[in-house]
């Protein structure tokens, strides 16, 4: 926000003091000790907390929202988060529920950077009958960000991200956890011999483990929809390895090869490893 010259106050605040004294040493915000503390007097709130905590985190700044704020957050999965935040927003704050589909498989306050957003979309999902102006400003807010913004259902938007990325990391999180099973096996090997492929895994395998647990418990669901067409899809592709089925094989991954082709094409291939040089480059760290 700063970077776009947003002059005014900027609060954050975060459950342990030591990721407090983190974000002030890295000067990300004026920090405040609780929660009402960072509220009180915004115009905006984002809530940036576990899908799981978002109802509770709501409940307790509930008192110290004044009407016209916005209420939003950047939550993984849209409808249980609605469900869950909706009933403590009082009377006059506008909830606008959003997720920016950018970020990297760290988190903790040194996880951020100025450019995290550029170019990347930040979905909306506004309530029936909400406050439109709110929504506009929200939008602008984070275009201002550098982001590209797009409004949907709270269902369509669980349901597309089960596919884009829920379900993707509880694969990458599986192949990682079957190649840790083989490397008792093999010793070092897996580890040592690991090709790009498996480092791509390894990398989504890293991220937060309290974040992916509340994304699988509350968008249950779509992701299990998405599983069962999966595992249908990789049974298809087991048996055409079992019985020899080239054909099967090669126009699968013809069609697959497309969708990379199609991703790069539309400007969105800013892949993740970039990301973490960006950050490597802001804290030092070499790894
Ligand atoms: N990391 C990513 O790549 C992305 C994350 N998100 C969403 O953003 C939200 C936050 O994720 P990150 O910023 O990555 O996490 P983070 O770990 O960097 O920050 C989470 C914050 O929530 C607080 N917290 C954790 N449990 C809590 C609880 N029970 N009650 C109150 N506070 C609690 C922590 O103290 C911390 O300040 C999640 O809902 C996640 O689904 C959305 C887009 C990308
Ligand atoms: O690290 C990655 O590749 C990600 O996919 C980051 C991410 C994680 C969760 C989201 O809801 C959006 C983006």
């Amino acid at each position: 926000a700063r970077r776009a010259g947003f002059e005014g106050r900027i609060t954050g605040t975060a459950r342990s003091a030591e990721t407090r004294a983190e974000a002030a040493r890295l000067n990300l915000c004026e920090v405040c000790d609780t929660p009402e503390d960072a509220a009180r007097g915004a115009d905006l709130v984002i809530l940036c907390v576990p899908v799981g905590a978002m109802g509770a985190v709501a409940q307790r700044i509930a008192p110290v929202l004044a009407p016209g704020t916005t209420l939003s957050d950047v939550g993984s999965v849209k409808a249980r988060v609605i469900e869950e935040v909706g009933p403590h927003v009082p009377e006059g704050v506008h909830f606008v529920p959003s997720h920016p589909i950018a970020g990297t498989e760290q988190s903790g306050p040194a996880s951020g950077f100025a450019e995290l957003f550029d170019n990347r979309w930040c979905l909306f999902t506004p309530l029936e009958g909400g406050d439109p102006q709110a929504v506009a400003d929200l939008r602008a807010f984070w275009e201002g960000l550098g982001a590209r913004t797009e409004a949907m259902d709270a269902a369509h938007h669980d349901l597309a991200l089960a596919v884009t990325s829920h379900a993707p990391h509880l694969i990458a999180y599986t192949m990682v956890g079957v190649a840790d099973d083989m490397r008792r096996v093999t010793e070092q090997e897996v580890i040592n011999y690991s090709a790009a492929g498996f480092r791509d895994f390894t990398r989504i395998a890293a991220s937060d483990p309290t974040m992916w647990r509340d994304v699988f418990l509350n968008n249950r669901e779509a992701t299990l929809e998405i599983l069962g067409r999966f595992t249908e899809e990789l049974f298809a592709l087991q048996r055409a390895i079992r019985t020899g089925d080239g054909d099967h094989l090669h126009a699968y991954f013809t069609r697959t090869r497309a969708i990379r082709r199609g991703i790069i094409d539309a400007g969105q291939d800013i892949g993740a490893p970039d990301f973490g040089r960006a950050v490597a480059r802001k804290t030092g760290d070499r790894t």
